[in-house]
């Protein structure tokens, strides 16, 4: 590795998301500028690796050209009350919101209202899409589906509603709304087999899972789908690179899930990549981290810092030995 300046991170989160309270990451300067690496801790070493690859992509090599400089953002709505739910898509200024749904067994009625609450919010011109995180079995899916469709007068789509290739597709063949596919595009290890399935009409993409912007974009043409860039719940530095990926996408038919920098409660950079008007810059190389909120950001527990060194440390050998 090249890697010459290493920075642990740690961030309180908003609102509880994903079940994570706390987010944490490792920032690395190489040559080309710095990469962010933030497996969630529960990741094992050779799922992590994916994500060094992406860290090193940024600080060692850069990325490619992009064809457009700004890409449209949906805001990320966790499983919070109705109320909440309205405030976070206001103050957004998105035209797109993304809602979590099936967050916990029994969540029906509740996701109904948030999902009314965000069209509230938008007014008939946005777009509400959903996302359950492969929650739901088949029978479930087209109920719930048929259900947030009417409370939010027209889902643009819906992500992950079952965690199977082959129960996306047989929800798929029952809703009128598109299915899109998360978990399964970055677990499957074949991406071809979502599209060949004829288990999704849309592609989420996570470039940090993936391995990096090249290896994403081969994805992408290798699923053959309308493809929507997702992000990982970064700090502007890892987020810079999934701008870069949505920069680099021949085609960007819908807005990306790249709006969470407002998920956290601070960030590592002077400029952060918070949306304006619902969009937010393809940088052309990522930001550098500012010293002092570098210095805010450092973990109070020397214990993470050192945890995060150590699987930096096992990650990198697993992804050499590779
Ligand atoms: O797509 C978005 O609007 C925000 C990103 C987002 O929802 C996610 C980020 C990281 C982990 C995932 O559980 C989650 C997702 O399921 O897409
Ligand atoms: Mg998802």
């Amino acid at each position: 590795m090249l890697i010459d300046e290493v920075h642990v991170y740690s961030i309180p989160m908003r609102t509880r998301f994903r079940g994570i309270t706390v987010r944490e990451g490792v920032l690395l300067r190489g040559p080309a500028g710095w990469g962010e690496f933030c497996p969630f801790v529960e990741y094992d070493d050779r799922e992590a690796a994916a994500w060094l690859a992406t860290a090193l992509e940024a600080a060692e090599r850069g990325w490619p050209e992009p064809v457009r400089d700004r890409v449209p953002v949906n805001c990320t709505v966790p499983a919070v009350d109705p109320e909440e739910a309205h405030h976070i898509v206001t103050s957004s200024h998105c035209r797109t919101a993304k809602v979590k749904v099936a967050d916990h067994p029994g969540s029906a009625t509740e996701d109904a209202a948030r999902v009314e609450a965000v069209r509230d919010a938008l007014g008939p011109g946005g777009q509400v899409r959903v996302d359950a995180n492969g929650a739901w079995e088949v029978d479930t899916a087209v109920d719930r589906i048929r259900q947030l469709d009417r409370a939010a007068g027209g889902l643009e789509y819906v992500e992950q509603p079952c965690r199977t290739v082959e129960e996306l597709a047989a929800v798929r063949r029952r809703v009128d709304v598109r299915i899109a596919a998360d978990e399964s595009i970055r677990q499957a290890g074949d991406p071809l087999r979502v599209a060949l399935a004829g288990a999704a009409d849309v592609a989420v993409l996570k470039c940090a899972p993936l391995g990096g912007v090249r290896r994403a974009l081969e994805v992408a043409t290798a699923a053959g789908l309308p493809c929507v860039v997702s992000s990982a719940l970064e700090t502007s530095v890892g987020l810079a690179a999934q701008l870069a990926l949505a920069g680099a996408l021949p085609e960007l038919e819908f807005a990306c899930g790249l709006g969470t920098l407002a998920l956290l409660e601070g960030d590592v950079v002077a400029d952060p990549l918070l949306p304006v008007n619902g969009e937010l810059p393809v940088p052309r190389t990522p930001p550098a981290p500012d010293p002092e909120r570098l210095a805010a950001a450092t973990p109070a527990d020397p214990a993470r810092t050192a945890w995060w060194r150590d699987r930096l440390r096992r990650v990198g050998v697993v992804r050499t030995a590779r």
